[in-house]
Parts: C-alpha cells; structure tokens; sequence
C-alpha cells in the first residue's frame, strides 16, 4: 500500500476571461510516495503551493482548480476516507457544535472523543467545548483529533505547529512520528524545518509550485552542505539563523 502522486499539477481557471488567457499554474510536476511508517515532510517558500497539495491529496480542492497528473492508493484513486486532513485553517472547525460532537461526526458513535482528546495532549473537558473558547494551540490540536477520528490510514498534517509553544511543537511532532510508527503514512506540511526534519523519512522541498528537492532528513543538518539545491540550503540556513527557531 503506497500513497502516490505522479506529475501532479495543478491550475486556477479565470472564468469569464477570454478563452486566450491561460489558466494560472500552481503546482507543476510533484511526484512523491508515501509507504505506511514513513513520514513525508513537504517545505517551501510561503505560497509554493504546500497547503494546495495537502487539499489535492484529501480531494477537497476549490471549485475553479484543475487538477492533472495522478494521486493513487495501490494504483486506484483515494477515496475521501483513506486520507483524512488537519488542514491549517483553524476555522475549518464548525463553530457550531461542540469538539465532542465534531469528533463522533467523523469518526461514528463508538468513537470516543476524551481518547482522541488525550492522544493530542488536550483533557476531555474539550469534548464539551466549541472551537471559539480554545486558544490557538489547543484548536490546532483539536483539529489533529477530528482528523484522527475516521481512522484514516494515511494522514496529511498542514502547520501543525503554528500557535505552540516549543514545548507542545516539540508533544505534537513527537505524535505524528508516534503515528507512524503505527503504521499510518503521514504527510506533514511545515515551515518549522528543525522539528519536520527530525521526524520526517524525507523532505520535500517546494518553491513556486515546483519540487525543487526531495532530501532526506538528515540532510538537514549543519550548514546544509548534504542539501543538493541552493533554495534547500537557503531555507534551511534562514531557520537555524533565526534566534526565533
Ligand atoms: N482558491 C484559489 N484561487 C486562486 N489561487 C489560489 C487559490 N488557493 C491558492 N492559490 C494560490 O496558489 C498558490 C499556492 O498556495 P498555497 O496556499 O498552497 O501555498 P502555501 O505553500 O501553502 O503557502 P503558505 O505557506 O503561505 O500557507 C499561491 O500563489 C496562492 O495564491
């Protein structure tokens, strides 16, 4: 069981526009595998077109974008339930029910959601909470329990460290690999590379909508020289750099 994509693009329609003006080319040529156990990391500049291979993959693409190339599971399309997604937009939580209800909505009856709660590191009191009494950190991490919920074996995880504190980056990085270990395959989108390298089997590392590399992990390291691009190597001497990281 491999989760595949080969030469996927992707391209934005301007409808009403004369038939002349070419669609807008987002993504170009990705191609990479994900075998259960492993963990891809996908980085990039900021509007490479990361989140957009994270919507392709869980097929939630919007209206006006046209996909081409592949995306298989065992050489047949994926279907909705096979690739769940914690995608970065925190409001992709509903406001109007509570995390305890979201989560049985995915995941069915049985399902219990103080469990799911404890995996990401939040107490079951958040099972009776709604998404607007939650800090940042706690909502990211509610959205990685929604997304556990159906039992998807393959999981793609987009900014999963954004609003946590080094400490909770440090938990939730740690769960995706446990994840893995499990015998999912994940997809983790970040620009936190220290933290993806280290849980990551391989990089991949995008710059406008384009595979510039897949390295890796341990190429990670240094000064980059075990990068085999300039881009991969600048991105990664801008994170070590930063006194922030
Ligand atoms: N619905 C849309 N219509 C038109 N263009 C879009 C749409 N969604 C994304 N794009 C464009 O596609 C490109 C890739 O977007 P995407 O959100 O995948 O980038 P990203 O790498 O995830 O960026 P970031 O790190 O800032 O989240 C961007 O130029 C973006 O403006």
């Amino acid at each position: 069981m491999t989760l595949r994509a080969r030469d996927v693009g992707l391209s934005f329609a301007h409808p009403g526009t004369h038939p002349d003006h070419a669609p807008t080319r987002a993504l170009e040529g990705i191609s990479f595998d994900v075998a259960p156990g492993e963990v891809l990391g996908i980085a990039g500049s900021s509007g490479a077109g990361k989140s957009l291979i994270a919507a392709a993959l869980a097929g939630i693409l919007p209206p006006a974008a046209l996909l081409d190339g592949g995306i298989t599971l065992n050489g047949t399309p994926p279907s909705p339930r096979d690739i769940a997604l914690a995608p970065q937009r925190l409001d992709a939580l509903d406001p109007l029910a509570t995390l305890g209800r979201q989560i049985r909505r995915l995941g069915g009856r049985r399902t219990d959601p103080a469990a799911l709660l404890a995996r990401v590191g939040l107490t079951a009191r958040v099972a009776r909470a709604y998404p607007h009494s939650l800090s940042g950190g706690m909502a990211r991490r509610a959205l990685l329990a929604t997304a556990l919920a159906g039992g998807a074996a393959w999981v793609v995880v987009d900014e999963p460290t954004v609003g946590l504190d080094p400490e909770a980056a440090d938990r939730v990085m740690a769960l995706l690999r446990a994840l893995a270990e499990e015998g999912r395959g994940l997809v983790v989108i970040s620009h936190d590379l220290p933290r993806l390298a280290r849980i990551a089997t391989r990089v991949l590392v995008l710059q406008d909508g384009r595979a510039v590399e897949t390295a890796p992990a341990a190429a990670f390291a240094g000064d980059g020289t075990g990068l085999a691009t300039a881009f991969a190597r600048r991105l990664w001497q801008a994170q070590i750099e930063d006194p922030a990281c």
